[in-house]
């Protein structure tokens, strides 16, 4: 069986809309990879749990999303030297503001690499996950430079409609 690589926390299962992006890319690229709901204010002693556990269990990073007071990615990385990459989720109130301000406003020493607000920025977090794991397995930065140039292409065969004004 292969070894979990990458877990994918959230703060709420209403957070999923945003997240699933980072664990459609997660399939799309074959990463072993778990996806649950952690929350630091609603259960904090799992929540340490989680991260305490997380270097031993053999993860490479934690991609962490969650929105509004947004302390569960630093939280986590304050309790694990695993990297975490945090994906502020648009709230209701404040749009993603408040979640991303929680998230990248970190102190000194304990890092979270902070993407951006949504889906974007879930997708990007699990792309650059799988940029990380690329380093030690050439398969995967061949599939990884794939990826990049069918985006390329993509854009490049983007057209515009006729001027409507
Ligand atoms: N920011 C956090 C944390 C945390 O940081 O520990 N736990 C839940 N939440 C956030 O609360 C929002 C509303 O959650 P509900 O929809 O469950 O009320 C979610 O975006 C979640 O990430």
């Amino acid at each position: 069986m292969t070894s979990i690589q990458i877990g994918v926390v959230m703060g709420s299962s209403s957070d999923w809309d945003t997240m699933q992006h980072a664990v459609a890319i997660l399939e799309q690229f074959g990463i072993a990879h778990e996806a649950q709901v952690v929350s630091a204010h609603r259960m904090p002693d799992d929540m340490f749990r989680y991260a305490e556990a997380a270097a031993g269990r053999g993860l490479k990073a934690i991609i962490a999303g969650a929105g509004g007071a947004a302390h569960l990615p630093g939280m986590i990385a304050a309790k694990t030297p695993v990297p975490v990459l945090g994906v502020p989720v648009a709230s209701r109130h404040l749009q993603g503001v408040d979640s991303l301000h929680s998230i990248v406003q970190m102190p000194k020493g304990v890092p979270v690499a902070t993407f951006a607000i949504g889906q974007a920025g879930a997708a990007n977090a699990a792309l650059f996950a799988v940029a990380m794991l690329a380093n030690e397995d050439p398969a995967l930065r061949k599939k990884l430079e794939a990826f990049r140039e069918e985006q390329t292409n993509a854009a490049r065969a983007m057209t515009l409609p006729p001027v409507s004004a």
